[in-house]
């Protein structure tokens, strides 16, 4: 295995996996910490470890996050990918850098580099400053994020913030270096220090970042720089040609739903636009904390019945986000709407539902974890980064669609039932 991946939420694992596959490298996803011994990845191919720590205490998220190393490593990862939000979503206190700190002490590595960008999907570092389409990350609907809120640019700070003692430690690759090539980088890298904020603007500079850094221990970043390490190793005689795709995964047919956890700026559009023309269900969490489902189980049986994609979410603008937390606290409003969603999905797969379009990464995690899913074949990408996957449950096969916040465009519930037929 040439390649094993820590990704810190389940909609990035998936967006990781499908760029991947893109690169065509053969690539196993794992749900969860897996819990048997390591077994060897795929040969030249990789192991990509779904976590659900990007917003819990950091030393909690590096407990997991060296566990899925070591199980890696024993499963004869050459290289390992550290796998965040391409706009860097940290708490206040981590946990890209407290993470990214301690699988290095593992694999002693010196260096490490930091490649958040996806320029597919708008995301770009330009002098270390994050930009999200046009916007300044911080200007950005980034801002309201629910759990993440990114209120500065500026990812050297961000980054130094979350490192302790190492916070004169960080160091930046600017564009003009990257752009003269990766000599040029790799001259950069050795001047540089241990924690490397790269720019990228668009997807050549992420191939060169990869040509100087592929022999690196651990990478660090999104989906997009880890899509071009393949043609480095290739380049470098590491790993042999590309492979034809396997045959994409037959998905179940059946009775369909959607879940929406994720309040991003695109979620709500998407949201709002589904609902414009299909049965939906608000959860409200002040009211789920007086313990008022409005009536879910009920209503989802009826609209199943009725033959319905019904949607249940969440989903809610800045304002009334910001008023349920200030009522309930961030965390128990966050985890009342996942556990809805969550309890939602379970109830859905006992009406015999075998497709799930989900938004939202934690949103992701809860509904795929009380599935009981512990691995996935990636399929079609219905957007950039959000592919169809299948998985198993005690119930037999089903397809999940898990889609990040912001990706995806106003029609993408409606695309992604369409395509999985
Ligand atoms: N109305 C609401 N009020 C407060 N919190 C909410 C509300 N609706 C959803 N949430 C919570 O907001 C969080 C959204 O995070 P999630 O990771 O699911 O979405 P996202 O950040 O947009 O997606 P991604 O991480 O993939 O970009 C979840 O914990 C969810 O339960
Ligand atoms: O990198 C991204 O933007 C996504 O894969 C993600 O991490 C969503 O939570």
């Amino acid at each position: 295995m040439i390649l094993g991946c820590i990704a810190d939420d389940f909609t990035g694992a998936t967006d990781l996996a499908a760029l991947l596959v893109r690169a065509g490298v053969p690539v196993s996803l794992r749900i969860g910490l897996p819990s048997g011994p390591a077994i060897p990845g795929p040969a030249d191919g990789v192991e990509v470890v779904a976590l659900k720590i990007r917003s819990i205490p950091p030393d909690q998220a590096v407990a997991q996050a060296l566990a899925a190393l070591d199980w890696l490593r024993a499963g004869g990862a050459r290289h390992v990918y550290w796998k965040y939000c391409s706009t860097f979503d940290s708490t206040a206190r981590g946990n890209i850098g407290p993470v990214a700190q301690a699988l290095m002490a593992r694999l002693r590595a010196r260096q490490t580099l930091y490649v958040p960008s996806f320029p597919e999907n708008g995301r770009r570092v330009f002098m270390g400053n994050m930009f999200v389409g046009d916007q300044p990350l911080a200007e950005s609907p980034m801002k309201d994020h629910p759990l993440n809120p990114m209120r500065d640019s500026d990812l050297t700070r961000v980054l130094a913030a979350q490192l302790g003692d190492d916070a004169d430690k960080v160091g930046q690759l600017d564009w003009p270096v990257i752009r003269r090539g990766a000599r040029a980088i790799a001259e950069a890298m050795g001047r540089c220090s241990t924690h490397v904020i790269c720019d990228a603007i668009d997807d050549s500079d992420l191939a060169l970042l990869a040509q100087a850094a592929h022999h690196l221990p651990l990478l660090t970043g999104g989906s997009a720089f880890a899509r071009h390490l393949p043609e480095a190793w290739r380049a470098a005689g590491l790993i042999g040609p590309a492979g034809g795709r396997d045959a994409l995964p037959v998905l179940p047919h059946g009775p369909a739903l959607v879940l929406s956890g994720s309040c991003s700026a695109m979620t709500r559009r998407q949201v709002a636009g589904y609902a414009a023309h299909a049965p939906a269900l608000k959860l409200d969490p002040l009211r789920l904390a007086a313990g008022d489902d409005g009536g879910m189980a009920d209503w989802l049986a009826t609209q199943l019945r009725a033959g319905a994609v019904p949607i249940i979410h969440g989903t809610a603008e800045p304002a009334e986000v910001a008023a349920a937390q200030a009522a309930l606290g961030t965390e128990r409003a966050g985890a009342l709407v996942e556990d809805t969603l969550a309890r939602a999905a379970t109830l859905a797969r006992g009406l015999g539902v075998a497709r799930f379009v989900v938004a939202g990464g934690e949103t992701s995690g809860a509904i795929t974890g009380a599935l009981g899913v512990t691995a996935l074949r990636v399929g079609a990408e219905i957007a950039p980064g959000v592919p169809w996957c299948l998985g198993e449950d005690s119930a037999g096969p089903l397809a999940l669609a898990l889609k990040s916040g912001n990706f995806g465009d106003e029609g993408f519930f409606d695309r992604a039932l369409a395509q999985a037929g």
